[in-house]
């Protein structure tokens, strides 16, 4: 993105509809999830998420948080079922976080905020790649799942022990053999709705599928996520914490829920 979007006061979401005016858009991401008015659809299937570990190929500090890309150029890590018809890939996943505690996920559940939000990011393979998928209403699909202080957590050990070679802007480090299947909560009942990314270009392309039960994360393994820095090296060191887009207005949109 050639823009410097951010979080600060300066360049933060209050500020991409300068840039990115679609921000105001009818579709826009995160929402608060009201469960009470979701509607529940018995046509909802149950996710189907099929991740090989052998397609995990590194983790990136990219400025805005860490991701975990995937190679995409094969069907072995994919989701299908649920809310999507046909089959979407397995591109990246990535977190967003707070300062504290209290704060840090995108969606909220009524009103509810979680201290930090997975996303595991998919692209349909009826087009040729992520980039072309990301401009199609039907494009991408993008399994959340919430965080809640509790148990230190043994699989996210894993990613968090990468972070001393990714601090910085613009670190990398190969990350082989991890199974993103083992982030996810033992119940997938999940919440659906369209919206969008929820950084620039804010693209309404996303089929957002929302799990309702959280995975835990120790208070200890959240103060790892904010030692990382959105600075480069050489620049003045900025802890990488807040980066989160508030809910955006429903606008009409219905929220179905795959159970009772
Ligand atoms: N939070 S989210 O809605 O789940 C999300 C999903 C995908 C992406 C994503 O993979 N990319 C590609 C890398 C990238 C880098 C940027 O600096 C940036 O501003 C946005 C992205 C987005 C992106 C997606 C689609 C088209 C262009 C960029 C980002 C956020
Ligand atoms: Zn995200």
């Amino acid at each position: 993105m050639s823009h410097a979007w951010g979080y600060a006061p300066n360049n933060g979401p209050d500020k991409w509809a300068d840039n990115f005016p679609i921000a105001n858009g009818p579709r826009q991401s995160p929402i608060d999830i009201v469960p009470g008015e979701a509607s529940y659809d018995a046509g909802l299937k149950p996710l189907n998420l099929k991740y090989d570990p052998s397609t995990c190929q590194d983790i990136l500090n990219n400025g805005h948080s860490f991701q975990v890309t995937f190679l995409d150029d094969t069907d072995n890590s994919t989701l299908t079922d649920g809310p999507i018809s046909g089959t979407y890939r397995l591109k990246q996943f990535h977190f967003h976080w707070g300062a504290s505690d209290n704060r840090g996920s995108e969606h909220t559940v009524a009103g509810t905020k979680y201290p930090a939000e997975l996303h595991l990011v998919h692209w349909n393979t009826k087009y040729p790649s992520f980039g072309e998928a990301a401009s199609q209403p039907d494009g991408l699909a993008v399994v959340g799942v919430f965080l809640k202080i509790g148990d230190e957590n043994a699989n996210l050990q894993k990613l968090l022990d990468a972070f001393d070679a990714i601090k910085a802007k613009g670190k990398q480090t190969t990350f082989a053999n991890f199974n993103p299947a083992t982030l996810l909560p033992g119940c997938l009942d999940y919440w659906t709705y369209d919206g969008s990314l929820t950084t620039p270009p804010l693209l309404e392309s996303v089929t957002w599928i929302v799990c309702k039960e959280p995975i835990s994360v120790s208070s200890e393994q959240m103060a790892k996520f904010r030692s990382l820095l959105f600075s480069a090296e050489g620049e003045a060191e900025c802890c990488m914490v807040d980066n989160y887009r508030p809910p955006q207005p429903l606008k009409g949109r219905a929220v179905r829920a795959s159970f009772q």
